[in-house]
């Protein structure tokens, strides 16, 4: 079978690290995909680096894409996408959501009239996608054909480890595997400017708090061990690694990571 054609609405940072992440895995080439954005000579020399099409406006990738994934801001949907509704319900075309805040719900509510016609699939993805190691929240609830849904399995399941939740837990779901990565290089950072307070070279402290990272993401996929557990593990009694868990506990360490998701999610 030959490869869908890819439309982005909006290639800013999200786009950009899912279309890497599907070019580098051989999922898809840049020929078979293409973009639009605000400004078309960024939009050039950012689809150049992986040889995408870039078109004029919204409307242009609607026309050439079949799956079409809207990448623009929460807050520019309404206006960029409702226009373009009897276009998008074109036989053999498929919208995935990308943005954070919209459900199929929301979108029935877009399109009103027109919701019927359209087949949509809600997500919401992160940036480790560009390394093949990202997550794809992804709504229960979808009105994709099923041949759709599989190409849209197919393509993400390269990049990702699709995550299927209810409409009500979207939010939650979506700032875990969403905003999180930034929480984690804020983590990364700090050991970093830890290690450089106490001597080391600043590239050696970030490659090896990043692969300590990445190592506690594989312990727990691989066992599914519980995460106290594992800390457990480390922690020898009268050692050092309990003495820094204690300095945490007294900082409210994980209280402050559980504040942050409550900041988002309300
Ligand atoms: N950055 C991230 O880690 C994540 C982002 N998202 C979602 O992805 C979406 C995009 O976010 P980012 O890539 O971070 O934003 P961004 O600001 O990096 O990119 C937005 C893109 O939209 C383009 N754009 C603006 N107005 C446009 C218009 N009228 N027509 C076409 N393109 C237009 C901009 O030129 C830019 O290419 C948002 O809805 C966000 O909620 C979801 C999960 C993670
Ligand atoms: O900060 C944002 O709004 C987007 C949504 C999830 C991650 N980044």
């Amino acid at each position: 079978m030959s490869n869908p054609t890819i439309g982005f609405i909006g290639y800013g940072n999200m786009a950009q690290a899912i279309a890497q992440g599907l070019v580098d895995a051989g999922a898809l080439t840049g020929g078979d995909i293409v973009a639009c954005a605000a400004h078309f000579d960024k939009l050039e020399a950012n689809a150049a680096k992986l040889g995408i099409r870039p078109l004029r406006d919204a409307s242009a990738v609607v026309q050439a894409a079949d799956m079409v994934i809207i990448a623009i801001k929460p807050y520019q949907i309404e206006s960029v996408m409702a226009p373009l509704a009897s276009e998008l319900a074109k036989p053999g075309k498929f919208i995935v959501s990308i943005a954070a805040g919209w459900t199929l719900s929301t979108y029935r509510t877009l399109f009103a009239d027109r919701f019927a016609s359209l087949r949509i699939q809600c997500t919401v993805p992160n940036t480790p996608m560009a390394v093949g190691k990202g997550v794809l929240v992804t709504e229960a609830e979808h009105t994709l054909e099923a041949d759709q849904a599989e190409t849209f399995e197919r393509l993400f399941s390269a990049i990702s480890l699709i995550e299927r939740v209810d409409a009500p837990l979207m939010g939650v779901a979506g700032t875990i595997a969403g905003c999180g990565p930034a929480f984690t290089d804020m983590y990364l950072e700090a050991l970093g400017d830890a290690g450089v307070k106490h001597g080391l070279q600043r590239a050696a402290a970030y490659r090896l708090a990043a692969k300590m990272i990445e190592g506690v993401g594989a312990m727990y996929m691989a066992a599914e061990t519980h995460p106290g557990a594992m800390k457990d593990a480390v922690c020898s009694p009268g050692g050092t690694t309990i003495k820094g868990v204690a300095s945490l506990e007294k900082h409210a360490f994980r209280g402050a990571v559980i504040d942050a998701i409550d900041a988002i999610v309300g």
